[in-house]
């Protein structure tokens, strides 16, 4: 059984299919970043899983179960929501309390999460004078008080500063790597997560793009050989079957060839090239691709 299962997950707002057909699941000890531009559907999935979004069809699972039937559901699931509130007049500690005591856990778990986020020394604070950042440490701080082995966090970077973003990077990893836990996370700006996650799915327009572990993430893109040359080089490139696009004049970004051939085929035709540099197909590049392309092939179809 998968940490987290989502299966055939569908769920329409009116004529809005925010997501549709969405299938993966996320196993303890990994880290899934959950990607995908503006109103791609990241939040209403992970809404559905903590039972705050009901389904159309299909199911959102945390331990084989669903969450509103969890007993004691702190101990098992942490989140982290969009623009998560809190009283702003109460301190970080007391509303850590509140939620131990209604949660039944020991109110010293306040004070222990509030030092693993690092803000202990706003503990007393005042929430309503709190940075963004700082809140997004609280929400962290929240899902951290039942010790849980899973965690759904959105956007979980938003507000972070770099200093803060790199803590959460290596916490994260810290989370499922050490302590075994299952964790998923949403972004969508893939530089954030990217050095952290171990397995991605990419959603746009409610639809599951892609999905594959990192590697094969990196790895599947169509590569391009930078070449430079002054010469007509153009012509025999197309011919021995390579597809080229210039870049700017005398630059030529090549695909289908890869740099062994193309230095093999310069020699044969006498040209002269002066650069020719392998460009790794990052994971950046498949995102926005794949994000561009199903936005334009999806317009329309709801
Ligand atoms: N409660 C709601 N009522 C109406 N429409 C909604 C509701 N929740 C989400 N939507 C719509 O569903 C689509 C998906 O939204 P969702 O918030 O799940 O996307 P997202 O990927 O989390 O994007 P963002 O990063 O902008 O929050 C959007 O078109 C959004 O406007």
């Amino acid at each position: 059984m998968s940490a987290i299962e989502i299966r055939n997950l569908s769920k329409s707002f009116g004529l809005v299919r925010a997501v549709n057909d969405v299938s993966f699941t996320v196993e303890a000890g990994s880290v899934t970043g959950y990607l995908g531009p503006n109103g791609a559907g990241k939040t209403t999935t992970l809404r559905s899983l903590l039972g705050l979004v009901t389904p159309d069809t299909g199911e959102a699972l945390v331990n084989g179960r669903r969450y509103t039937s969890l007993t004691h559901p702190l101990t098992e699931v942490g989140a982290v929501l969009e623009a998560t509130s809190f009283h702003p007049g109460r301190t970080a500690r007391n509303h850590l309390r509140i939620m131990c005591s209604a949660a039944g856990l020991p109110p010293g778990r306040a004070d222990e999460a509030l030092e693993t986020v690092g803000l202990a020394d706003a503990a007393g604070k005042r929430v309503g004078g709190f940075s963004l950042g700082m809140r997004q440490r609280l929400a962290l701080a929240s899902a951290l008080l039942g010790e849980p082995k899973i965690f759904i966090l959105d956007e979980p970077a938003n507000g972070l500063d770099p200093s803060g973003i790199q803590w959460l990077r290596g916490f994260l990893r810290h989370l499922a790597h050490e302590r075994g836990a299952a964790v998923l996370v949403s972004s969508h700006v893939l530089s954030e997560v990217e050095q952290t996650v171990d397995n991605v799915v990419i959603i746009a327009r409610g639809r599951l793009v892609r999905q594959g572990t990192l590697a094969e993430l990196t790895q599947n893109g169509d590569s391009a050989v930078r070449v430079r040359t002054t010469a007509d080089f153009r012509p025999a490139l197309e011919a021995a079957g390579a597809r080229v696009q210039e870049v700017e004049p005398g630059l030529l970004r090549v695909y289908g060839l890869d740099a062994e051939a193309i230095g093999q085929l310069a020699l044969d035709h006498r040209v002269l090239i002066t650069e020719v540099t392998q460009e790794r197909s990052d994971l950046q590049q498949v995102f926005l691709e794949l994000t561009e392309e199903t936005q334009a092939t999806v317009e329309g179809v709801r």
